[in-house]
């Protein structure tokens, strides 16, 4: 009956959310763990700034050793953000044998692995399920629902701020800036959302999902990310009019042994589920050799939805200890990383050129994707509403990305070709 003690770094939207959850769902929480669960001691940066819930003061601090050294503090929940500093005290609370419980992917990204076996030397839990996808526990379906299957594609819609901002421009004409200001009104983005709209958060992501699903040590390194900040509303238009929805897809593939890893706006096919995923919505599609296909859906950022899965978390840490089973489930990728190259890599692609309005132009442009073994799913030509050239959109069949990229270097060099307008994967 022990009442166990929580030490919080970070009061901000996710922690505030922990506050709520842990006190607005006391007796659930008891129920399930059979002691009480108390906030002891939060660290923030600045004890006087005015707060949504009310704190006691004397929990507040803005000392991280107050927390960390706390002799009656069981478990460390981190949601304060950063990397290197966050790690340092992180590592420091692990030595001292406390658990963690995290929402920082940009930290499990980087350095999970020297976080995880630090753990293991330790006998600790460090849990991280709200690190992806907010409300949706993919973590766990990952290492524990599919621990039977080998998966073979992990692709989805893992950042809520580009999905909010995609799903306005899409469905309201709305501005890119004014959209990227509402979402971060609404805690949806990051303290920096350059790491957002440039990709960055959802290959951190990819990076933990696809280490957990492909059971190999995948890097930030490995993933090859573009974000949405050069998207244009134009161009969105033009995928809704051929049947296709601009989304920031996660995708990461497995055949054989070799893997890639991507983030990159894609053109998804309208009738595909992933394509009526909108707002802060997040989605995972995971593919198992057994199981098939599989879909998860559910709010990716803010306040409550992430909170409930750092608090799940804080649960599991409470029954591991007991149990007496601390640091005992820790995942340990056992597979040699096998990267695939451009030759491997295969997708349909959605082409925007602006072309030369002057007769035989279409014919040397599909000649050229002939000559790379590129075929054509479709082909249309139309004047350009806005000069006196003509456009040209192409989606192909699945084709190599190294075919493929030797295509674009010879549009580079034609005379008949203005400009490459856009290039997009294509899914659905
Ligand atoms: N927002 C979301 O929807 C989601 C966020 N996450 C992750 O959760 C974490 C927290 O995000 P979020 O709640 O949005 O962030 P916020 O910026 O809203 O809150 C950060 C909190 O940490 C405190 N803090 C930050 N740096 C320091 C420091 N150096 N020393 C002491 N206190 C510090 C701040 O103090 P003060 O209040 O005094 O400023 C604030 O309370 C991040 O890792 C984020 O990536 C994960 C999933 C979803
Ligand atoms: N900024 C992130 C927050 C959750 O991870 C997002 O928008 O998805």
């Amino acid at each position: 009956m022990k009442e166990i003690k929580v030490g919080l770094l970070g009061l901000g939207t996710v922690g505030t959310g922990v506050v709520r959850i842990v006190e607005g769902h006391h007796e659930e929480l008891y129920g399930q763990v059979g002691s009480p669960i108390v906030i002891e001691k939060i660290l923030v940066q600045d004890r006087a700034k005015s707060r949504s819930i009310a704190i006691s003061a004397d929990k507040l601090t803005e000392d991280p050793w107050d927390v960390i050294n706390h002799p009656d503090i069981d478990v460390i929940v981190e949601v304060m953000g950063g990397v290197e500093q966050t790690k340092t005290y992180i590592l420091a609370a692990l030595e001292q044998g406390k658990h963690i419980v995290t929402a920082n992917k940009d930290l499990m990204a980087v350095h999970g692995s020297e976080i995880l076996a630090k753990a293991k030397e330790n006998g600790c839990d460090v849990l991280y399920e709200a690190s992806v996808a907010g409300g949706i526990p993919i973590i766990r379906t990952l290492s524990e629902g599919f621990s039977s299957d080998r998966i073979t594609k992990i692709m989805g819609i893992v950042n809520g701020t580009t999905n909010y901002i995609l799903t306005k421009m899409s469905q309201e004409g709305a501005a890119y800036e004014d959209v990227l200001k509402e979402a971060q009104d609404l805690g949806y983005a990051e303290a920096d959302p350059t790491s957002d709209v440039e990709g960055l958060d959802a290959a951190r992501k990819m990076t933990i999902l696809s280490t957990l699903g492909f059971h190999a040590n995948v890097s930030l390194e490995d993933v090859e990310v573009k974000g949405i900040s050069q998207v244009t509303k134009e161009e969105i238009l033009y995928g809704k009019r051929l049947g296709y929805e601009v989304k920031l897809l996660g995708i990461a593939e497995r055949q054989d042994d070799f893997i890639s890893v991507s983030v990159q706006p894609t053109m998804v096919k309208q009738s595909h589920p992933l394509a009526s995923v909108n707002g802060v919505f997040n989605a995972v599609y995971v593919y198992g050799e057994a199981v098939g296909e599989t879909m998860f859906y559910g709010p990716g950022a803010g306040e409550l939805p992430t909170a409930t899965s750092v608090v799940a978390d804080l649960v599991a840490v409470v029954k591991n200890l007991k149990l007496g089973v601390n640091g005992q489930r820790v995942p340990a990728p056992y597979k040699v990383k096998k990267l695939k190259t451009d030759e491997q890599i295969a997708s349909k692609y959605f082409v925007l050129l602006h072309v030369a309005d002057k007769a035989g132009v279409l014919a040397q442009i599909t000649q050229v994707f002939a000559q790379f073994e590129v075929s054509l799913e479709s082909v249309l030509q139309q004047p350009n509403p806005n000069n006196p050239s003509a456009e040209i959109i192409i989606i192909t069949h699945d084709a190599s990305k190294a075919y493929m990229n030797q295509v674009l270097k010879h549009f580079q060099g034609m005379e008949v070709i203005d400009e490459i307008k856009s290039v997009y994967r294509v899914e659905g």
